[in-house]
């Protein structure tokens, strides 16, 4: 297959609910939920706004219940769905991936995790130019997770995220996709997890929140350079 152009549906529940895991965290560096949703805000942002610079990406559709994070999405040039069914997460991936496969019945549809702020468009083309339109998975950091999944073209993405959703993806017949795109597997559920996407290059969003939350002036956007504050 010549190019794959893909659409994506990228999750994201209540920013209230969101990053528990990090929000627990001794120190995520920025103090309460209000400060904390403006994290998980930005990071989403970055993450749609690198998905959207990706030259194999066509369209984004961002499922959420949050109205907040509906308007960043649809300001970042993504479209935001609202009105997903019960289910959790592999339920509103799968409408997600209906509204779009109604557009288009011959749609590559891939699912995208919003917590990516060091993602790198180059490296998520890299990424889905590699699974050459086959149903394929890029796991998280830590291996166990899932933080891209590629429906085949035309295909059902059938997706199996939550825990231990590598092996559900693998067993399900998904081609794991290993290659040069850390910023792809690169998801931030953890204050470890922030340190690493620092490592990688924060998008500007984030950077910005994190520095401000350190009362520094962010110089760092997602197109590269140091940042001028230090670690979280
Ligand atoms: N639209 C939608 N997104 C969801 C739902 N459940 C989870 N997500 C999103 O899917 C991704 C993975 O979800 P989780 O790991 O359960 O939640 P999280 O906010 O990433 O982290 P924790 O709260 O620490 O578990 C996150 O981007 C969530 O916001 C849901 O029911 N609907
Ligand atoms: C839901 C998943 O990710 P996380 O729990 O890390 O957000 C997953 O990897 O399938």
């Amino acid at each position: 297959m010549s190019s794959v152009h893909v659409d994506l549906v990228i999750p994201v529940k209540s920013l209230a609910r969101a990053k528990s895991r990090l929000l627990g965290a001794a120190d995520s560096g920025v103090g309460d939920a209000g400060a904390h949703a403006t994290l998980v805000l930005a990071m989403v942002t970055d993450t749609v706004r690198a998905a959207l610079h990706a030259d194999t990406v066509r369209r984004v559709v961002v499922v959420t219940p949050d109205p907040l994070v509906a308007l960043a999405a649809e300001r970042e040039g993504a479209r935001a769905l609202c009105d997903e069914p019960a289910g959790g997460l592999n339920a509103a991936l799968r409408y997600g991936a209906s509204v779009l496969r109604a557009d288009d019945p011959g749609a590559v549809i891939g699912a995208l995790q919003a917590d990516l702020p060091a993602l790198r468009p180059t490296e998520l083309s890299a990424a889905i130019a590699a699974a050459a339109g086959r149903r394929a998975f890029c796991p998280d950091r830590q291996g166990g997770g899932t933080t891209l999944l590629l429906g085949a073209r035309g295909g059902t993405l059938r997706p199996h995220f939550g825990p231990g959703s590598a092996a559900a993806h693998l067993a399900t017949g998904a081609l794991l996709l290993a290659g040069p795109w850390p910023t792809v597997g690169s998801d931030v559920d953890s204050e470890d997890d922030l340190r690493d996407a620092y490592r990688l290059g924060l998008g500007e969003h984030t950077a910005g929140v994190l520095a401000r939350a350190r009362g520094l002036a962010p110089v760092h956007g997602w197109r590269g350079g140091a940042p001028a504050y230090d670690a979280p």
